[in-house]
């Protein structure tokens, strides 16, 4: 049979070359092509089949991922796949699983901090999976203060070992994903004991099963911490609880990349930066990112889809009711989303290329750019993360009613991503780090210039007096407008908060008393360089029949929602009059008007299959309701037409109402 696309009339009317815009979502033709050939790989093998996960049971549901992980790899070792497609494999397979743990993080960290002896032993075991590794950082009492971690890992000369521990109950390490039930190994955080000092927090493989039989190691009790939020969703996992006592492992064993201890028990610190421990979170805060762009346009692929789908009032003598898609209400909901899935893209690849540069500078023993890496890691992992979260729950309230069946894949996908706003770093915890960075920047100014990302503050008595020059609605779609505007607010926000610091005697004090106000600031730069980025994006030659045009209408409504959203702030700083505040949301709507024959098109960018969107509202036909309506009786209550319980529970209640009625 013939499949209709009952989007074809909204295809039909988008003013750009979609062709050219998948290659600019995708990063190039060459990852434009990775990414279709591997979607499509996955899509038509039913071993990959996903559409019963919300049904199972705990038990069943951890089976399956298991079947699959291996599943998976057996497709990558059959077919040859290169590192880079089998990455590609697992992320279309859409199921967290241990094996993220050990690729995203086990893997990294042993490169990271590992020596080159050290890698050259566990990284090819690692490789060919002969070992399965988790991240065993946070414990049941500390997750965010990584120096309160209180496990221990105290050298013994005798033997040339160390014993790690936990002394305590809250010392258990909770929450590693892979840990529960399936990882050989773990790279366990511990304090470093040596000689009877503290030398503080450091990274050390430690095998926790049997290679045999999978059963514990001695000293070792390890399982899972229960069901999480949602149903399927985040419990294909196995995060994990770890006790150790006394558990002996060969020294060579602690990653010593950045501190070492000899065999006759000298501790030595290398030339490099202690915060380097960290360069892990580092690493997987930069993936997180670009991650968040993935996850939003998912969303916002389905709750466009299904806003052109659904008609509600204003049917004209008998003729189809307006598609929700045209109300202006669900425009300003839905478009910024679509403008900030394309913003978190090209901030995620801005920040990979960050992220190499600094590598390849510690690599020379460059540490300078390190401070900033790691501000803008933290900060953009908050923000995309919050945002990404708040979206898909957003795309889920645009899709009315459906939006909570989890045929429409919106629920589960909410469950799976809500933790990014916690794991790999609090978002709160992470935005004062950047608060930190940037009372900093701001104490040592006629001291040190600031350089990149916070490069504005050169300006900063521009930025504390300049006045905003727009006079007209169209006046905000100049860049240096916009960005000016964006400037002034961050400066200005962070050099309120560094003048109230001031004010106390004790600092520490201060910057926990004014905690909330330099959150905020800390909001302002991360807002500053998404924007900034974009805007920066725009400046490249960007090929295809009006792909850079709709591009520049995508980051002047992200750029002006921002505006309008936090226009408390640009106007408090005066950065803005009332006045200005108005036009931009007259310009605002006027975008939303240029946007919508587009939005089909927009989101057909991000060539994403329908076993992937995994959502009956999303798929690429559009033939919404006949889907929906097979599909609830494909749901097992509708096994048997008379439900399991009838007889015991519904039958008596009737006859007793019977009984009551003839009195
Ligand atoms: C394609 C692969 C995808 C893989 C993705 C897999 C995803 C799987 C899903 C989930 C995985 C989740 C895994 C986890 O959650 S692991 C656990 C993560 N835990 C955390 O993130 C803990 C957060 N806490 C911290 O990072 C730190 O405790 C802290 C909040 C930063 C505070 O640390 P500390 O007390 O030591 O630091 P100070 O504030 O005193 O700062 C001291 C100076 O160090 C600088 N600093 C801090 N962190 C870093 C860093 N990471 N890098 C560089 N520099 C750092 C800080 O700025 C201070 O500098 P200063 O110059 O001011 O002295
Ligand atoms: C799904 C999932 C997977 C995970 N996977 C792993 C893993 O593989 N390996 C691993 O080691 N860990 C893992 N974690 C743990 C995760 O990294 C921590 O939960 C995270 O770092 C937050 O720490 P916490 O739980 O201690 O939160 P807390 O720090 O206890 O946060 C509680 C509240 O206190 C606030 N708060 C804390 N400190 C401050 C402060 N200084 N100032 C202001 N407010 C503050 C926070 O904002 C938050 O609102 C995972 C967690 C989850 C949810």
């Amino acid at each position: 049979m013939e499949r209709v696309d009952h989007l074809a009339h909204e295809r039909n009317k988008s003013e750009f070359d979609v062709d050219a815009m998948k290659i600019v979502w995708a990063g190039s033709p060459h990852a434009f092509e990775l990414s279709d050939r591997i979607s499509k790989l996955v899509a038509s093998d039913p071993g990959f089949r996903k559409d019963n996960r919300t049904m199972l049971s705990r038990k069943d549901l951890f089976k399956n991922t298991l079947r699959k992980a291996a599943y998976a790899w057996k497709t990558i070792v059959d077919l040859h796949l290169s590192e880079e497609e089998a990455a590609k494999l697992r992320f279309y397979v859409d199921e967290p699983a241990y094996t993220d743990l050990h690729w995203g993080m086990f893997v990294p960290a042993i490169k990271g901090q590992g020596t080159d002896e050290q890698q050259q032993k566990w990284l090819p075991l690692a490789y060919k999976m002969q070992i399965i590794g988790c991240y065993a950082q946070t414990e049941l009492g500390h997750g965010s203060n990584v120096q309160g971690l209180e496990t221990t890992a105290t050298f013994d000369p005798q033997t040339d070992e160390f014993i790690i521990h936990s002394p305590t109950l809250t010392s258990s390490k909770w929450w590693p994903g892979g840990l529960g039930k399936v990882a050989t190994h773990a790279i366990a955080y511990a304090r470093l004991i040596v000689g009877g000092r503290d030398y503080g927090v450091n990274g050390f493989i430690v095998q926790l099963r049997s290679l045999e039989d999978h059963s514990p190691l001695p000293g070792i009790t390890v399982g899972d911490i229960g069901m999480k939020f949602g149903n399927g969703a985040y419990n294909t996992m196995d995060n994990g609880v770890l006790q150790f006592d006394h558990v002996r492992i060969p020294r060579d064993q602690m990653l010593m990349r950045v501190s070492q201890v000899t065999r006759e028990g000298k501790y030595k610190q290398s030339d490099v930066p202690r915060q380097l421990v960290y360069g892990t979170m580092v690493y997987v805060r930069q993936t997180i990112v670009a991650d968040a762009s993935c996850a939003l346009s998912r969303a916002v692929c389905i709750a466009t889809r299904y806003s052109a789908v659904r008609r509600q009032f204003g049917s004209q003598n008998g003729g189809p009711e307006t598609q929700v898609i045209d109300y202006k209400t669900q425009q300003s909901r839905l478009f910024p989303l679509l403008a900030s899935a394309y913003a978190f893209r090209f901030i995620g690849e801005w920040l990979k290329w960050l992220y190499t540069d600094v590598t390849q500078r510690l690599q020379a023993n460059d540490f300078s750019t390190l401070p900033e890496a790691h501000a803008c890691t933290a900060g953009l992992k908050s923000l995309t993360t919050t945002a990404t979260a708040d979206g898909i729950e957003e795309c889920r309230k645009l899709c009315g009613g459906h939006g909570y069946l989890c045929s429409s894949g919106l629920p589960e996908l909410f469950a799976v991503y809500v933790p990014a706003c916690t794991y790999e770093g609090d978002n709160t915890v992470l935005l004062l780090q950047v608060a930190r960075f940037l009372m900093k920047t701001v104490s040592q100014l006629g001291v040190k210039k600031p350089v990149g990302t916070i490069g504005y503050m050169t300006r900063v008595d521009h930025l504390m007096q300049c006045r905003c020059g727009v006079q007209r609605a169209e006046d905000w779609l100049n860049p240096s407008a916009l960005l000016e505007a964006f400037e002034a607010r961050a400066a200005r926000m962070s050099v309120a908060c560094a003048q109230n610091l001031s004010n106390f005697d004790n600092p520490e004090e201060g910057f926990a008393e004014l905690s909330a106000d330099l959150v905020e600031a800390a909001v302002a730069h991360c807002q500053l360089i998404i924007v900034s980025k974009f805007i920066e994006k725009l400046q490249q030659e960007i090929p295809g029949k009006g792909v850079k045009q709709q591009l520049e209408v995508l980051c002047n409504i992200y750029t002006l929602f921002l505006l309008h959203k936090h226009q408390g702030d640009f106007l408090s700083t005066g950065c803005i009059t009332p006045k200005h505040a108005s036009l931009a949301n007259d310009q605002l709507r006027s975008l939303y008007s240029q946007v919508r024959p587009n939005a089909i098109a927009l989101v057909d960018a991000f060539n994403y299959t329908d076993h992937f969107l995994g959502s009956i509202l999303g798929c690429y036909d559009g033939n919404v309701y006949p889907k929906l309506y097979e599909a609830a009786w494909e749901d097992p209550l509708n096994d048997s037409v008379v439900p399991d319980g009838y007889h015991q529970y519904i039958r008596p209640l009737l006859k007793q109402q019977i009984r009551t009625a003839r009195l």
